[in-house]
């Protein structure tokens, strides 16, 4: 049968969650779903035994397979890989980590077969992200929210489970796409040519917590998502109007000194 369906799972170092990964996607897609479903692994190089992995779930029968990349690295060019060498039309990508419950993608796939473009969110009745978060991840997390929503009306746009139909991507220009920066579906949504007054699907789950590996993302991502920011805000409305990006700090910082007098006060 002819793959219809593909998830793109940027990964380093994350060998001990890709048979979990593989074995629960699979099992939520049930027989139907997995005959046109391939899953592929974007690798940077990990050597940590993640090739001989997917290799032996491949031999076992699932739908899976690795490509290594030697000559890059980045989480968000790893996913445009992943989704230019995909062979579905509808395409998801999300996290090795389980933060991104396997059992979510079939909701995901459907939403995406009626919009163009469909997301993940943590931002919905019933659902969220780990209670425990202290205060100032919680701080960065909303306040990183309301800056891109002069860009989208996506409730969680910092997501990064996300699905697309493979034709927007392929007509934008490649080189219009930021493949640098922090957040590749705030990117995506931003650029592709989706039509006019096309409504985004947005799918609630639970953000769960990482159990093998570790987190790769370090402090710098807050200097390249406010590059990326900067670079989408002059994408969208001009370069003249930077104005709107200081607006934008201005309730950064109102927004942070709020949060930290709640705190103070107790
Ligand atoms: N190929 C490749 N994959 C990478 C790289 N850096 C990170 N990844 C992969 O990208 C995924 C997310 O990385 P984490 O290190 O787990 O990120 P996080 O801090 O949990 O951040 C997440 O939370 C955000 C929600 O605010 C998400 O938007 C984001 O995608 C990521 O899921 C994981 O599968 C990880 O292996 C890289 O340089 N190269
Ligand atoms: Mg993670």
């Amino acid at each position: 049968m002819p793959i219809e369906q593909s998830v793109i799972v940027p990964a380093y170092k994350e060998k001990l969650n890709i048979k979990p990964l593989t074995t629960r996607l699979f099992a939520a897609l049930g027989n139907d779903g997995s005959r046109t479903t391939e899953l592929i692994f974007v690798d940077d190089n990990s050597r940590d035994g993640s090739v001989e992995e997917v290799e032996r779930l491949e031999k076992q029968g699932y739908n899976v397979r690795i490509i290594v990349r030697t000559d890059e690295r980045g989480l968000s060019s790893a996913v445009l890989k992943g989704f230019y060498e995909a062979r579905g039309e509808y395409l998801i990508c999300m996290d090795a980590d389980l933060q991104h419950p396997p059992e979510s993608v079939p909701l995901l796939f459907q939403s995406l077969k009626k919009h163009p473009f469909a997301l993940g969110t943590r931002y919905a009745p019933g659902v969220g992200i780990d209670k425990d978060w202290p205060l100032h991840r919680r701080v960065i997390s909303t306040t990183a929210r309301l800056m891109a929503r002069p860009l989208t009306t996506a409730s969680d746009p910092m997501s990064g489970f996300f699905g697309l139909q493979k034709q927007y991507l392929l007509q934008c220009d490649p080189k219009e796409i930021n493949s640098h920066g922090f957040k590749i579906a705030l990117e995506l949504m931003a650029k592709l040519p989706l039509p006019e007054g096309s409504r985004l699907g947005e799918i609630p789950f639970s953000f769960g917590v990482r159990t093998e590996g570790e987190s790769k993302l370090s402090g710098k991502v807050i200097i390249q998502y406010l590059q990326q920011l900067k670079e989408l805000y002059a994408y969208k409305y001009g370069l003249g109007n930077i104005f709107l990006f200081i607006i934008c700090w201005v309730v950064l910082v109102l927004y942070a000194l709020s949060e930290l007098v709640k705190l103070v006060l107790g």
